[in-house]
């Protein structure tokens, strides 16, 4: 039987870990990519990975899902019934399949026998439906998928992870298509997902800017200096690694020269 304190304290569980690294190394054929990391995913949190190309994002992604073995540590969900979802950075979605976005999106709510019922229970629907509002994807459900533009494709692509009420959801480059407004705005609401709805979001991304400006830490990874750095945006903006491969512009503790800070005279 569950206790009052008990009962409140499943409500508190904001902070809750759902996804350990522990002195996890990352790589291909047994040769590390980057250092040891020690690391937790928790409920209510989202964190953006950022870094340049070829730099490791997306060997951590397959790592953390456990699509990709580590070189050394472990990686484990906190509990068996932690439930996952991912998109990954090129989807595997024929951009020919003759399906409207909103069934797509409703794929994602499927698995064994929901496939009998082919319109699906009510609260289905209503997940769908806040799913397609989230992913700023309502307007676009009815069309074919293979008629959206790419940016659009990808928020039917996000809309169907977020149908599935995962705990924890790990997006590769999601917003890679969409214009700046679109970007930023689909950031702006996976952050209040993550807080409001207590799930832990992970989004590669390569706005920096707009991730600084969603995500509650930024983890930053390079293979060149080795280095990984999990912190917030003036952490990692200011750590040498960052400056070494982005320049300065993103630190304010480090102006790029010729643009001091502060008013100007006249
Ligand atoms: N299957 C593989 N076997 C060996 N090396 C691989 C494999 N897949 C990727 N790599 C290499 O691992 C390195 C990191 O790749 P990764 O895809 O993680 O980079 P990324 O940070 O996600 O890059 P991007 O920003 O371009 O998506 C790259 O040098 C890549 O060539």
């Amino acid at each position: 039987m569950v206790t009052e304190a008990e009962h409140k304290h499943s409500h508190e569980h904001t902070k809750d870990v759902l996804l350990c690294c522990e002195d996890l190394v990352i790589g291909y054929d047994g040769k590390p990519m980057l250092p040891p990391v020690d690391f937790q995913v928790r409920r209510g949190t989202f964190l953006a990975v950022i870094g340049r190309n070829g730099s490791g994002k997306s060997t951590w992604f397959k790592t953390l899902l456990g699509l990709l073995p580590p070189v050394s540590g472990r990686v484990f969900r906190s509990s068996p019934h932690v439930k996952s979802a991912y998109v990954p950075q090129t989807t595997g979605i024929d951009a020919l399949l003759p399906v409207r976005a909103g069934e797509l999106v409703r794929w994602g709510r499927m698995s064994g026998w929901n496939f009998m019922w082919p319109f699906g229970a009510r609260g289905d629907r209503r997940a769908v439906e806040r799913a397609l509002d989230t992913a700023g994807a309502l307007s676009i459900a009815h069309r074919p998928y293979r008629e959206l533009s790419e940016g659009q494709k990808q928020r039917a692509l996000l809309a169907r992870v977020l149908a599935t009420e995962a705990d924890l959801v790990l997006l590769d480059e999601p917003t890679a298509a969409m214009d700046a407004v679109a970007e930023r705005e689909t950031m702006k609401r996976l952050a209040e997902l993550a807080h409001g709805q207590g799930l832990a979001v992970v989004v590669v991304s390569h706005d920096l800017r707009v991730a600084a400006e969603s995500a509650d830490q930024l983890l930053f990874v390079d293979r060149e200096t080795k280095s990984v750095v999990l912190g917030d945006a003036d952490t990692v903006f200011c750590h040498p690694a960052f400056r070494r491969q982005y320049g300065d512009e993103y630190c304010p503790r480090h102006p790029p020269s010729g643009h001091p800070r502060g008013p100007t005279a006249g």
